[in-house]
């Protein structure tokens, strides 16, 4: 099954085009990785994905439903959540808090039901405490439950917003270089997270600079480059084609950066 499809996806900032007829397709099951150098448009690609931009042309299909220029906040009630670069983290509320605002992204109790009928906005709290406890254990954080999110040293707290954005329930999670700023056992554990993610079930879309998280996570590639798609395969696949190997390698048009940079994160 194909949980996201995108058909000649094109975004233009004035003249120029950051993401230039793009079309793929992200299976249900498994991890597909976006990889590119810096300014390829792998990020303007997560922002037309989620909502956060309009395309200038083509279509993106969402388990087989148009949500191309749906609002952000549709789509992520939809099932298709999303991380960012800069760890977006609620500070002064507890980690578990920040987890319980993921889970009631997906909750039916509002206010109105809490007041009316606060039997069953309680029993919805109890799960949705229960949930959160779960999730937290998953990312490794239950010792820290009740700690204010800042107190967090950075590393768990880029394991907390990927904790929060699961909490949503998701189908599909798109994560925007998780690993950037971890150290390598960090890097480990988040790619043992991932693995897990998918394997219960989410089709996880995810764009890195780390190529060893990549290669040791994804199940397929996609490499664009000056926003268009000069790759896709398996990651043994794409590391052997000779087009990614002159795109990172500054050969040809394409811009200088070494695959397992990482730079400032931005966007
Ligand atoms: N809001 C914007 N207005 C104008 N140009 C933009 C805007 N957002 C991105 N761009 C340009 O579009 C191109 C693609 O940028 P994008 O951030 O999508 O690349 P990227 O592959 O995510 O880069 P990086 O790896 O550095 O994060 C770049 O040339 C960038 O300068």
């Amino acid at each position: 099954m194909t949980r996201l499809r995108l058909e000649g996806v094109t975004r233009r900032f004035g003249g120029l085009v950051a993401v230039d007829d793009v079309s793929f397709e992200v299976p249900a099951d498994g991890v597909t990785a976006v990889i590119g150098p810096n300014g390829a448009g792998k990020t303007t690609l997560f922002n037309l994905i989620s909502g956060f931009l309009p395309p200038s042309a083509g279509r993106i299909l969402f388990e087989g439903k148009d949500i191309t220029g749906r609002p952000p906040a549709q789509i992520a009630a939809g099932g298709l959540v999303r991380t960012f670069q800069l760890v977006k983290l609620f500070e002064d509320l507890s980690v578990l808090d920040n987890v319980k605002v993921g889970c009631h992204l997906q909750g039916k109790a509002g206010l109105f039901s809490a007041l009316l009928r606060p039997a069953s906005a309680r029993r919805e709290e109890q799960a949705v405490e229960a949930r959160s406890r779960e999730l937290l254990a998953f990312a490794g954080l239950a010792a820290m439950a009740d700690e204010p999110a800042s107190a967090l040293p950075y590393g768990r707290q880029r394991m907390l917003e990927l904790a929060r954005a699961m909490a949503a329930g998701p189908r599909l999670i798109l994560l925007d270089e998780p690993a950037a700023g971890l150290n390598t056992e960090e890097s480990a554990a988040l790619s043992r997270i991932i693995r897990r993610i998918a394997a219960d079930g989410t089709s996880v879309l995810l764009i890195e600079h780390d190529m060893t998280l990549v290669m040791n996570t994804a199940d397929r590639v996609v490499v664009v480059d000056f926003g268009r798609k000069i790759a896709q395969g398996t990651p043994g696949e794409v590391r052997a084609d000779p087009a990614v190997i002159a795109a990172y390698l500054g050969t040809g048009k394409s811009s200088a950066n070494e695959p397992a940079t990482q730079e400032a994160p931005h966007g």
